[in-house]
């Protein structure tokens, strides 16, 4: 390992500043339905194609009548007819063009023969109680810009608008494939020797987190021919190629040497821990990524990296956790040459929030996946004292922080 362990890597930004100078991404775009578009990246502005009220609305449950009838004070009522005299006209309901206002039925009792008797204090103008044509939308406002990321209310203002497909830019296509002839699928009991195969369905839902469409290809052999052949495959179908594993040193380690002669390697291992033997190369044009294997590292790669890519190809922002700052409940050492993600117990007592950090190496890898927070060691530090107060990174809301 020599000085392959700690010096001279890229940091992750200057890693992925190379890695984006080498390939440009594709963005496509594809039309979906209102329905299919919550998550979806939008491709373009979106102005309304409607007006409402397209003519006029009612302000509220009540009558409509001829504001004329009111020039002088509030009429007597007594022999007013519906039809003739006035309408019943509800909360957004529009009305015939003899009526032009609207009077609060909590101001108007009708008579089982139809006559109305109004309060004394009823004023009526032109208009009132009536909102206007355009009051809630305009032909032509602008309702979404390009880039936004569609949510159940926006769905309401495209669905007011008159947008019924939504363009957006399409999903990049990330192919996934795990390597390792020890593996096994979830589910199946691991004999001597043998892993289960955690990254498929992680790295799957985590992509599709953020905004891609991964396609995880079925468990490679440690076998070169093979791997060649889902890369290969991957390459021909996806926007982007993550190989998990074998990114190291081992000696069956061949996905990095299969990269290596296959395409331009922008970098291999990255100032970040775990995950530094992470590749970054281009084959044909494409982005590909060798993501190393211990599950944690494959986390740490997947968030850094794989979501930076799928987030350049569409054209948003990586997302940022919310961050509280918590007491450290016990001193710890960190790498300074390298940024280092940790997982965190965060919980609660009187005097605010406390992180235990929890170690993956030490048999707490599980309880690393489940954990409601997260801290990413800046570059430079080398630790922290008990009672020290750091920003951790929540990953589950701070109302399910549990109080000790
Ligand atoms: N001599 C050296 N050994 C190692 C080095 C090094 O620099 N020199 N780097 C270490 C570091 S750091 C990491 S990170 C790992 C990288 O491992 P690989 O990417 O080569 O992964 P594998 O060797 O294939 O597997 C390692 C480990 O991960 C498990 N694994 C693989 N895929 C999955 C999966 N889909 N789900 C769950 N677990 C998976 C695999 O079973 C192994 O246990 O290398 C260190 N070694
Ligand atoms: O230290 Mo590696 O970077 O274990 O993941």
């Amino acid at each position: 390992m020599g000085e392959k362990i700690m010096d001279g890597f890229p940091t992750r930004e200057e890693a992925l500043a190379d890695f984006f100078a080498a390939w440009e991404p594709m963005r496509r775009v594809e039309h979906v339905a209102l329905d299919d578009a919550v998550g979806r990246v939008l491709a373009c502005d979106l102005a309304s194609r409607n007006t409402l009220p397209v003519v006029r609305a009612s302000s509220f449950d009540g009558i409509a009548v001829r504001a004329s009838a009111f020039k002088n004070g509030v009429p007597d009522a007594s022999g007013w007819r519906p039809g003739a005299d006035y309408v019943r006209a509800d909360t957004g309901d529009d009305f015939p063009d003899a009526f032009d206002a609207v009077v609060m039925i909590e101001k108007a009792a009708i008579g089982e023969n139809g006559s109305v008797t109004f309060d004394d204090d009823v004023a009526v103008e032109p208009g009132s109680g009536v909102r206007p044509r355009g009051s809630t939308l305009r032909e032509g406002e602008p309702l979404m810009s390009a880039g936004s990321i569609v949510r159940p209310t926006d769905l309401a203002a495209l669905a007011m608008g008159g947008i019924s497909m939504v363009p957006v830019r399409a999903k990049p296509r990330v192919a996934f494939i795990p390597t390792g002839s020890e593996l096994v699928p979830a589910g199946i009991k691991p004999r001597r020797g043998q892993n289960v195969d955690a990254n498929s369905l992680m790295c799957k839902h985590l992509l599709i987190e953020y905004g891609a469409e991964p396609v995880v290809f079925p468990l490679v052999h440690d076998d070169p021919a093979e791997l060649e052949r889902a890369f290969e495959a991957a390459l021909s179908t996806a926007d982007v190629v993550v190989v998990n594993g074998g990114s190291a040193l081992g000696e069956e380690d061949f996905n990095a040497k299969l990269i290596e002669g296959r395409g331009q390697v922008v970098h291999h291992y990255i100032a970040a821990v775990p995950g530094r033997p992470l590749m970054m190369a281009v084959v044909d044009g494409k982005p590909v990524v060798n993501l190393p294997g211990p599950v944690m590292a494959a986390y740490f790669g997947s968030e850094w990296c794989l979501q930076a890519v799928t987030a350049r190809i569409l054209g948003i922002p990586v997302r940022r956790h919310p961050t509280v700052r918590a007491r450290a409940d016990a001193a710890k050492a960190s790498i300074p040459k390298m940024a280092n993600i940790a997982r965190v117990r965060v919980t609660r007592d009187d005097e605010g929030y406390m992180a235990h950090f929890l170690d993956f190496k030490a048999g707490e890898l599980a309880a690393c996946m489940t954990s409601n927070a997260q801290r990413v060691s800046p570059l430079g530090e080398a630790g922290w004292d008990k009672g020290d107060v750091l920003d951790v990174e929540l990953l589950r809301g701070e109302e399910f922080i549990e109080k000790r």
